[in-house]
């Protein structure tokens, strides 16, 4: 049988900093677990605009349909802020996750026993924390029409529009109903239906693919700004949170503080499943490109590393290899590894980027 495709779109910043990190494990499940992915490299984002003048390439847009998993470590950077909006890095992202239909972005927060401690919060608020964010990816406000910089009178005016349908908060919501019956069976679902016509529509179609399809599921509802108040002060209430794209996208950044650092979050994007009940799929770690550390071996690689191991569970039935994964992510952290953004008040000696891969994969070979 042929070997699983992967294509690995590194793009800007600390992007390929930390995907390099990712294609040594990439390496070892092939070599110690025969575990063997085709891999294709491509540009994104600003770095294909450098070569391109187009933050993603058609030819790539193509490859990204047909690859059983993409991999993507982040896009942008001050170097392309003054870029046309159209050509933005950016831009290149929103176009794989519109064209590829990958409506439902799953981004796990899980405190990681060892980290209980450096979280900004009380060790008792995190410890043990796994909450689950469904943030809906191809619609609302990211894309809806009309958006733009007009003209109006004598002054411009900046336009975005929050635009749903119901079949796209169905879906999203199915998704995420289903996820909880393989937890802990309860979702908390956020929008703003108090001053928000699109937030009543997503209320009233999440209860009633409840009421119809998952009456099992324990259904919540609840403001996006009180949900990210609750957040904070009692994480570990939720279990799944369904939300849309632009909530979502600022909820998860919060919820990567609980877990002690924005290089800790891991994210997979998904579509429908396909005829051989595979989804298309792409795995994003949830930071950026960290300009601010760029270059400086500071980075942490663990975001895209956990994206992977969700690549291994949800694209390629791997659970157990994913698990192993996940094990030796723990383990380094309980030894005492940490880059830069892992060091707590107390102080100490963060490793680099490279020497975070070294001890992942040392922790791998002990797992045999
Ligand atoms: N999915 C993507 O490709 C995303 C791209 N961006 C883009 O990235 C650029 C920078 O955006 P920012 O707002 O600065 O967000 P960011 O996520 O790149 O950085 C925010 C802060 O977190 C730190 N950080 C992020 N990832 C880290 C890691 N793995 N290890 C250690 N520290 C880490 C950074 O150093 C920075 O202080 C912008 O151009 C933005 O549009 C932002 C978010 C997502
Ligand atoms: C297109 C991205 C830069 C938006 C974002 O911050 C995210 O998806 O997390
Ligand atoms: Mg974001």
């Amino acid at each position: 049988m042929a070997n699983p495709t992967l294509l690995i779109l590194a793009g800007d910043g600390i992007g390929p900093e930390v995907m390099g990190q990712v294609t040594r494990i990439i390496d070892w499940f092939g070599d110690k677990r025969g575990l063997a992915f085709d891999v294709e490299h491509d540009l994104v984002g600003g770095a294909a605009y450098d070569k391109h003048g187009t933050p993603l390439h058609d030819d790539t847009m193509a490859r990204a349909m047909e690859v059983d998993a993409v991999l993507l470590g982040a896009v942008g950077g001050p170097k392309y802020d003054d870029l046309d909006f159209s050509v933005k890095p950016e831009r290149g992202l929103l176009r794989l996750r519109k064209e590829m239909d990958l409506f439902s972005n799953l981004r796990p927060a899980q405190c990681f026993d060892a980290l209980a401690d450096f979280s900004s919060l009380k060790k008792h608020l995190i410890a043990g924390l796994d909450i689950m964010i469904v943030r809906e990816l191809t619609s609302g406000v990211y894309f809806g029409e009309p958006r733009g910089i007009f003209e109006e009178g004598n002054e411009r005016v900046g336009i975005n529009t929050q635009r749903y349908t119901e079949s796209e908060i169905g879906r999203v919501a199915r998704s995420a109903f289903e996820l909880a019956r393989r937890r802990g069976n309860k979702v908390c679902s956020m929008e703003k239906a108090n001053v928000m016509e699109s937030g009543i529509l997503w209320r009233e179609v999440v209860q009633k693919v409840h009421d119809e399809d998952y009456p099992d599921v324990e259904l919540s509802h609840m403001y996006a700004d009180n949900g990210a108040m609750q957040l904070v002060r009692a994480p570990k209430q939720f279990d799944v949170i369904l939300t849309d794209n632009l909530f979502g996208d600022i909820l998860s950044d919060c919820a990567a503080m609980l877990t002690g650092s924005l290089g800790m979050l891991p994210s997979a994007s998904l579509g429908a499943p396909n005829a051989d009940g595979r989804p298309k799929a792409l795995y994003e770690p949830v930071h950026g490109s960290a300009p601010d550390i760029t270059g400086q071996g500071k980075a942490n690689p663990i975001a895209c590393i956990l994206s992977f191991a969700m690549a291994l569970r949800y694209s390629f039935d791997q659970g157990d290899e994913a698990t192993r994964l996940e094990k030796a992510i723990e383990k380094v952290l309980a030894d005492g590894a940490r880059t830069a953004d892992l060091m707590g008040e107390e102080g100490g000696t963060p490793i680099s980027t490279s020497q975070m891969g070294d001890v992942i994969l040392a922790a791998l070979d002990a797992s045999l």
